[in-house]
């Protein structure tokens, strides 16, 4: 049984999903949490998955990470538009020898991190994973799950899979959760992006859940020309992603339960949009490599306006008194 303990900063539909998992398979995990501490601190989490529901009456919640033991493996689980709390966050947590592990969605949020903590620190991990947080401490987990880990090195030089990768792997593995393991994290990003870019994006500017998007002849147009400029932007990074991987990407899709992206689930719910990890960082990253991707830049700006217009209305009801 591994000894490694494990901090979830971000209790919400994937840290409280993956945190509570590997709580379940007897390891210590310890959650860090904001507006939920109260009710979880009393009754723990509650995760629902088509794997089987289950309840964690007690759990080691905190609200303050200078109250939290230093962990092994700390998992970053905000949504990227909260980084910014992460210098405070991360420091205290971290064991001298510890790893952060990020498994958030877009493109370089392991330099951010590695920024506070250091490069040899950083691991990365992109999670096929349809959750979403229902009330405070309580998960729904509708499908999928699968992680891709993969080692960060400075401007993502690929640098294979290392013992460390393995140990954590491990403890995943024995907490049922699909693991994969990636020789380069850039490549694992941009693949990843290939499906976050047009269906998050789309899915807001076009009001849609994922099955619309593929239903409508014009809407899976835009989603493939989409596909392919992410492509090209992976091109730019000298990471090539052959072209049978969008046909993947569409019949992934295609079977996938009706699905309102998390892009989406944010929007709805008047919270900040991810759209600098998603969709910022990958057009400056091509940019940079003189390769521009307009119809994502399309989207993008879109996406930037709609964000604005939402937290704006949000600050107006905030100071009504109505949120
Ligand atoms: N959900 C999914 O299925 C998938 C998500 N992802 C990615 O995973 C990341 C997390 O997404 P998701 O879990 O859906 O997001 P959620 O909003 O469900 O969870 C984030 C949690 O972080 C908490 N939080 C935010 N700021 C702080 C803070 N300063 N201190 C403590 N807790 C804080 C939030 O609490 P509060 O309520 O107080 O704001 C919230 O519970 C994103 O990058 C997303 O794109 C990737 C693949 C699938
Ligand atoms: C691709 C998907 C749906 C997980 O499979 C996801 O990453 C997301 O909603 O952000």
């Amino acid at each position: 049984m591994s000894n490694r303990n494990y901090a979830i900063v971000g209790t919400g539909a994937l840290g409280g999903f993956y945190g509570a998992r590997l709580q379940q398979a007897g390891l210590e995990v310890n959650f860090l949490l904001r507006s939920d501490y109260d009710q979880v601190r009393k009754h723990g989490l509650i995760v629902e998955s088509p794997e089987g529901d289950f309840t964690l009456p007690h759990v080691r919640a905190y609200h303050n990470t200078h109250k939290m033991p230093k962990c092994d493996v700390v998992i970053v689980a905000l949504k990227t538009t909260q980084n910014h709390f992460l210098p405070q966050i991360l420091p205290p947590l971290l064991k001298d020898n510890g790893t952060v592990l990020v498994l958030q969605n877009g493109l370089n949020v392991e330099p951010e991190v590695a920024k506070i903590v250091g490069a040899e620190r950083v691991v990365g991990g992109l999670c096929f994973l349809c959750s979403y947080k229902v009330g405070p401490g309580h998960i729904c987990h509708l499908d999928y799950g699968t992680i891709t880990l993969g080692e960060y090195a400075q401007d993502y030089k690929a640098i294979g899979i290392t013992d460390r990768l393995h140990q954590i792997a491990k403890d995943f593995k024995r907490a049922h959760i699909p693991i994969k393991m990636s020789e380069d994290l850039l490549l694992s990003r941009w693949k990843k992006l290939v499906w976050n870019i047009p269906y998050n994006g789309l899915s807001v500017v076009l009001d849609a859940r994922t099955d619309e998007l593929m239903a409508n002849p014009d809407t899976l147009i835009l989603v493939k020309e989409m596909m392919r400029e992410v492509i090209a932007g992976a091109k730019s990074c000298d990471r090539i992603i052959p072209d049978d991987f969008i046909p993947q990407m569409l019949e992934y899709t295609q079977k996938m339960k009706p699905y309102r992206t998390s892009m989406k689930i944010d929007y709805d719910e008047s919270r900040p949009l991810e759209v600098e990890a998603i969709f910022g960082n990958p057009i400056r990253v091509a940019q940079q490599a003189g390769i521009k991707l307009p119809q994502i830049e399309v989207v993008y700006r879109m996406l930037k306006f709609v964000d604005v217009q939402r937290q704006e209305a949000e600050k107006t009801r905030r100071l009504l008194g109505l949120s």
